[in-house]
């Protein structure tokens, strides 16, 4: 089954657009997940399990991970999102870029090491930088197109031949390296505008829409700027919001957690149609 495919049916079998990522950050763990040699995994498999009937899609970013020298964690996390919800794609948040050879090894790493159905990769490098994830056909490359963060407009909107350089990304990504149908692009959550440009030059290809939750995106307007035909075509991701959800409530961690991707669910689902 393609990465494609099996988001699709994710999509369908939660009735959820909803993309939790996992972004495990130490001083913000429950205290019994600190000083825990195995607490990150811990903590992010009892995320995993929370919200796994809420979401589309789970998103681990390889830095939290990697920073504390715990890629072993990060390993058996993915190999248990895989044994207990096969369904769910696993998208390795990576971010990475880099000439053919190099990127080749990169790309083991996502598909191999972690097994996961998608990696982000940055496209700056060109088209042989991207070629490597390609090859595993039946994985999803998703392409940073439109960031969320402000600084993204520092060369995203650059205007070349009277267009902004994000839009040629989508172009050249839509028209040319999705050839085998495996592609996705990340636009963020605090630029609706330029995602419904996004969706209009991509047509119904799935985009990865960071930053809703946290970094304060406006659900409706995203829902509404990047959604479908069918009311689909999204993995809208919520980090800190989902994983920290304790500290506005007092709750158990994971019961906040399940509630606030709960919210962020039907919050999505109410502006679909
Ligand atoms: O590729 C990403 O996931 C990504 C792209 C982007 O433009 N903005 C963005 O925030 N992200 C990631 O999405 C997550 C957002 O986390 P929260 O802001 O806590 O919901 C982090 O893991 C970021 O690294």
């Amino acid at each position: 089954m393609t990465f494609i495919d099996k988001l699709s049916a994710a999509w369908a079998a939660n009735d959820s657009l909803l993309c939790v990522g996992l972004d495990p950050d130490m001083a913000r763990l429950p205290a019994q997940f600190q000083n825990n040699p195995q607490g990150i995994y811990q903590f992010c498999t009892e995320i995993i399990d929370a919200t796994a009937d809420l979401a589309c899609s789970f998103k681990p970013q390889i830095a939290y991970f990697a920073a504390l020298g715990a890629e072993d964690q990060l390993e058996k996390i993915c190999a248990y999102a895989k044994e207990n919800y096969p369904h769910i794609p696993m998208i390795l948040d990576a971010k990475r870029g880099d000439i053919g050879a190099t990127a080749k090894q990169y790309a083991r790493e996502a598909f191999d090491r972690y097994g996961a159905d998608a990696v982000t990769v940055n496209p700056y490098m060109g088209s042989d930088t991207v070629e490597p994830y390609m090859e595993w056909s039946d994985r999803g490359v998703i392409i940073l197109c439109r960031t969320s963060n402000a600084g993204g407009s520092d060369l995203q909107f650059l205007k070349v031949d009277g267009k902004p350089l994000y839009q040629h990304v989508a172009k050249l990504v839509a028209e040319k390296w999705n050839a085998n149908g495996q592609c996705a692009l990340v636009v963020g959550a605090t630029f609706p505008e330029e995602l419904a440009q996004v969706r209009g030059i991509v047509g119904d290809m799935p985009l990865l829409v960071p930053g809703i939750g946290a970094q304060g995106g406006d659900i409706e307007a995203t829902v509404r700027a990047g959604r479908t035909y069918n009311g689909t075509g999204m993995m809208i991701n919520s980090s800190r919001a989902i994983l920290y959800a304790t500290q506005q409530g007092g709750e158990d961690f994971a019961a906040a957690a399940r509630r606030v991707a709960q919210e962020t669910r039907d919050a999505i689902n109410a502006h679909r149609a």
